[in-house]
């Protein structure tokens, strides 16, 4: 097939890259050719200029790659970055350059898009969620009818249909990560004994509710936040709302802040968020909410880590960026990993027919904490 004189510099740019020429042939393409380094060629698996370079181990190249604009997310046929190349090849060095870069990137681009003018911009390649189906789009999904089903393997499941797919907006397997959420909020906690006041975004399957009830001694207070109508529904017939500890305050986060069983409550000694198809720049906001809805420096927060956990490096510069953000607004976040439970040969049940949206090995748990001063 024929393809444009760009498209071929962009091809003979990484071919020359996985050929070892030297840099200075390499530079002559790049600087006196002008070749593009956002070409990725299909006859190559989809690999861009900066995957070569990975896969060459050339880390002045990376370097400079990524000085004159490389796109550090780019993904090829297999789902991989430069990244992700560089680390199953050992390259901390490569890994690190790329993924720090990632992480400048996405960090300009969180501030950018704060600031009102810039407030839609396109170039949130991550941040921004670009799938509109249920499991994307927050309008789509709260529309959306819900399954609550125990599958094939025997495990308690809620999905939604996404387009072609069946995507589980929880699962059963989740509660071995859920137990150990519950355990590092809690855990010589100063207020346990009396009773804990709990706020959790998301009911989901209630695992973590349920877990919070099931405390030696239970919440004082528990305020679940819940904007399906269907999981409504759910924590009605399952008798939620008859429990005297608990408050179930109906709608989207986003709208029921200031309410009185929130706001009014004068702040939480733990709280956790995990909800669906809402994308960083959604979590983000909910993290500048946190200061205040701690009760004081004993207060812990966490959150569902779960974002970009289909790629590595995603996963990675996801983490890190909590952890900056969370910094920013004076949180101090330890970090723990606990292996994800499907790691072993039950992973195809765990999965059913269902899409998935969790395969990084471990998952990095967070716990965060006003900052001493
Ligand atoms: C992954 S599930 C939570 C699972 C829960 N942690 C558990 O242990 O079972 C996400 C829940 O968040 C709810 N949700 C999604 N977006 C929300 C929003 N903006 N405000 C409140 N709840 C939301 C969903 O309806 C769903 O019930």
């Amino acid at each position: 097939m024929e393809i444009s004189p760009a498209l071929e510099l962009g091809k003979r740019l990484i071919r020359s890259i996985l050929d070892f020429d030297s840099l200075d042939s390499i530079n002559q393409l790049i600087n006196a050719e002008s070749a593009p380094l956002w070409y990725q060629d299909p006859e190559e698996g989809g690999i861009s200029a900066l995957h070569a370079a990975a896969f060459a181990e050339n880390f002045e190249l990376v370097k400079l790659l990524i000085t004159k604009g490389a796109m550090w997310n780019a993904i090829d046929s297999l789902n991989n970055t430069a990244a992700d190349i560089a680390l199953s090849m050992n390259n901390a060095k490569i890994y690190e350059h790329v993924r720090n870069a990632g992480i400048r990137s996405e960090m300009l681009l969180t501030l950018l898009s704060t600031k009102s003018s810039l407030n839609d911009t396109e170039s949130t390649m991550i941040l921004k969620s670009e799938d509109d189906t249920a499991a994307g789009s927050s309008d789509e999904y709260l529309s959306s009818k819900l399954t609550f089903k125990t599958d094939e393997y025997g495990q308690d499941i809620c999905v939604v249909n996404a387009g072609e797919d069946e995507v589980g907006v929880m699962m059963g397997w989740e509660k071995e990560i859920m137990e150990e959420t519950v355990r590092r909020l809690t855990e010589d906690h100063d207020n346990l004994q009396e009773g804990l006041k709990v706020l959790n975004i998301g009911f989901g399957l209630g695992i973590i509710d349920s877990l919070f009830q099931a405390l030696d001694t239970p919440p004082s207070l528990h305020v679940i936040i819940e904007a399906h109508p269907d999981v409504l529904a759910h924590m009605r017939i399952q008798g939620w709302y008859d429990k005297s500890n608990v408050r179930i305050v109906e709608g989207k986060w986003q709208d029921v802040m200031s309410s009185e069983d929130v706001a009014g409550v004068g702040g939480f000694d733990v709280v956790y968020t995990d909800t669906f198809s809402e994308d960083y720049m959604a979590l983000k906001e909910f993290f500048d909410l946190v200061p205040d809805l701690l009760s004081g420096p004993e207060s812990r927060f966490s959150f569902f880590n779960g974002l970009g956990a289909t790629n590595l490096t995603f996963y990675d510069v996801y983490t890190r960026l909590s952890d900056l953000h969370l910094s920013d607004v004076g949180l101090e976040v330890g970090w723990s990993d606990v292996d994800n439970p499907l790691n072993d040969e039950r992973r195809k049940e765990r999965w059913g027919k269902t899409r998935e949206y969790f395969t990084a090995p471990v998952y990095r748990l967070p716990i965060a904490r006003m900052a001493l001063m």
